[in-house]
């Protein structure tokens, strides 16, 4: 069967993990939670590092059962750490060859060429690690990575040891995994924002087991999960650059809401963008209100409400004629939700104050 099937049990000293998850053959899934909720146990045990008791199944590839426990070095993955680990002495040309010249020709999935390109290291290849920034370094280490021609690739947090601007610089590199790969990849963080730029699926630890999984929107817009969350609440949705309107120095992109206009954007029409909708920055009406300065106003449908912090409700909101369309949500008063007489069900009209492109 297609996709990532991964349940396991086991117990190091005091922690318990008790987890399982179904994820996409194909994108990023992304393990997120607090630290200590079980993520890199978790990813242990998927590497074959842990002998956990469990089930694991990539792409049709049973790796674990009750019978079968195949070891580390006979599980098709690559393991990109906090850190990279690169071989000193070889330059970077030599330290990627290193794991490809490995792999028969028949059995390799990615391209030399390919590889460097996706994550813009051609300019390096000659260099030594030791000259490398850390940004560089985790650049090559990705790409090594990929040349042993994984089946599952498997990314520990590999943008935490990392200064600000170097994670900007990478990110859209990492951006490009969950487009341009044909197989899975596992991707550890405890930093929503990374999550929600680079996810397609998401799992949500906590204490050991999954509170929530699924597509990324739909675990995004659970305020359910943890009220500490709920000042990061928020909804990602997927949309294409579709029009400019230059005087106005605005872009219009299509989004399964219909249009979103954002600030003029340097891209062409057709690009892929992801946008993230802070729910603090979403109000609701009753009226479309044509006379306001707000450029973007979806009709909606309450689809449940939610407390979130003393006075505050967090509105999740559907669109009344796709179903299939991720949910968006709204952070207003409890005060202004009674006064609007907000329940499942009503329709209403969601004003969007900011969108921040990702
Ligand atoms: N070998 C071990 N023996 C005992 N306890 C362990 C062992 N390995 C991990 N733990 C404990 O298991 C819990 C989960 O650790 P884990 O590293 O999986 O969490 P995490 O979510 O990846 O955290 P972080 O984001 O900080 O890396 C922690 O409380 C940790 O101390």
């Amino acid at each position: 069967m297609n996709g990532l099937r991964a349940s396991f049990v086991t117990r190091l000293g005091g922690f318990s993990l008790e987890a399982a998850f179904n994820g996409p053959g194909v994108g990023v899934t992304a393990l997120f939670g607090h630290s200590g909720s079980g993520k890199t146990t978790l990813l242990r045990c998927i590497a074959g590092l842990e002998r956990a008791q469990g089930y694991l199944e990539v792409n049709g590839e049973v790796w674990q059962d009750r019978k079968t426990f195949l070891p580390v070095h006979r599980r098709s993955l690559g393991y990109v750490f906090q850190e990279a680990s690169l071989f000193p002495h070889l330059s970077v040309r030599r330290n990627l060859e290193f794991g490809w010249k490995r792999i028969a020709r028949s059995e390799r999935r990615v391209a030399f060429e390919q590889a460097v390109e996706l994550l813009g290291i051609e300019p390096l290849l000659p260099r030594n690690p030791s000259s490398l920034s850390g940004g560089e370094r985790q650049r090559v280490a990705i790409a090594r990575a990929l040349l042993t021609s994984p089946r599952l690739l498997l990314m520990d947090e590999p943008l935490s040891a990392l200064d600000e601007r170097s994670k900007q610089d990478i990110l859209p590199y990492l951006e490009r995994l969950h487009g341009e790969l044909a197989l899975p990849v596992i991707y550890v963080s405890h930093s929503l924002t990374e999550v929600a730029r680079l996810a397609d699926y998401m799992v949500w630890m906590e204490q050991g087991c999954v509170s929530a999984q699924g597509a990324l929107a739909e675990v995004l817009s659970r305020f359910d999960l943890e009220a500490s969350e709920a000042e990061e609440a928020g909804a990602v949705i997927d949309a294409v650059v579709a029009v400019h309107d230059h005087p106005y120095h605005l872009t219009g992109l299509d989004s399964p809401w219909g249009r979103l206009w954002v600030k003029q954007m340097d891209a062409i029409p057709g690009r892929r963008v992801r946008v993230r909708l802070p729910a603090r920055d979403i109000s609701i009406g009753l009226v479309p209100d044509r006379d306001s300065s707000i450029l973007n106003v979806w009709s909606a449908q309450v689809d449940s409400v939610g407390d979130a912090a003393p006075g505050q409700v967090l509105v999740r909101l559907r669109q009344p004629d796709d179903e299939q369309a991720p949910p968006i949500i709204a952070r207003i008063t409890r005060r202004s939700a009674d006064a609007l007489e907000l329940s499942e069900g009503r329709r209403v009209y969601a004003r969007i104050k900011s969108v921040a492109l990702m």
